[in-house]
């Protein structure tokens, strides 16, 4: 049975569960989907809405479904190579997608990341700085906490001479509600190494990650 032919007027009984549980790449063993889309049935009834009707029957699993997949750490590991042709400038790899999930409201934020190094005796595919991001990012998050993650790991795995990380956000937290800021950018950077202490290397990445590719 596809996805689609499972919602509307279908019995909650008759939906085949497999393919959607199959969508949540390897949940956590701490992850029990029943007891969420139990609690989400909760949780929409008593805000009120009625997840009892043949429309929203498929609600709860459907949030549960989404959250998971949105908080499902992926598999990674940060492979590297020889620096064999001995390259000692910057690498910078902008505008990598960042979708995120703020930690306060489970509420996405959504923006760029750029990440660049300055490399010693090894290099990074470049591949895995989106995938860096990404392994950070589907979790309850910071935006400061995601930016200084990202810069550890680079910092901890590829050994480089330095390391920056600039992460520009909107959190749908911030302008959709509460404050209905919407538009407000958030900007958080996290330097280590030779980005953070030598002033040329500092302004060279700071000059060539404000305000991205925009
Ligand atoms: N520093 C930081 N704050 C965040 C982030 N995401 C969301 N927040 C903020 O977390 C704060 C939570 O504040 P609270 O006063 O506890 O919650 P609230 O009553 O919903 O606050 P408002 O959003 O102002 O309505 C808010 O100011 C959010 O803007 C983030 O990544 N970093
Ligand atoms: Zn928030």
């Amino acid at each position: 049975m596809s996805h689609l032919a499972s919602t509307g007027s279908l019995a909650h009984e008759t939906v085949d569960r497999s393919h959607w549980r199959q969508r949540v790449a390897r949940p956590a063993p701490d992850v029990d989907l029943d007891a969420a889309e139990a609690a989400a049935g909760t949780m929409l009834a008593a805000l009120g809405l009625p997840v009892d009707s043949d429309d929203m029957l498929e609600t709860p699993r459907r949030l549960v479904a989404a959250y998971a997949e949105m908080l499902t750490v992926p598999d990674f590991d940060l492979t590297t190579f020889a620096n064999s042709a001995g390259y000692d400038e910057l690498v910078l790899v902008q505008d990598i997608p960042v979708r995120s999930l703020c930690e306060h409201h489970l509420l996405p934020f959504v923006g760029v990341a750029h990440v660049g190094y300055l490399p010693d005796d090894r290099i990074l595919g470049l591949s895995k700085f989106a995938r860096l991001v990404d392994f950070f990012a589907r979790r309850a998050q910071t935006q400061e906490r995601l930016t200084t993650q990202i810069a550890d790991h680079l910092q901890e795995r590829l050994a480089p001479v330095g390391v920056g990380v600039v992460i520009e956000a909107e959190h749908s937290c911030m302008s959709l509600r509460g404050a209905r800021a919407e538009g407000a950018r958030t900007v958080t950077s996290t330097l280590r190494g030779a980005l953070r202490e030598d002033p040329s290397s500092r302004a060279e990445f700071l000059a060539l990650t404000r305000g991205g590719t925009r």
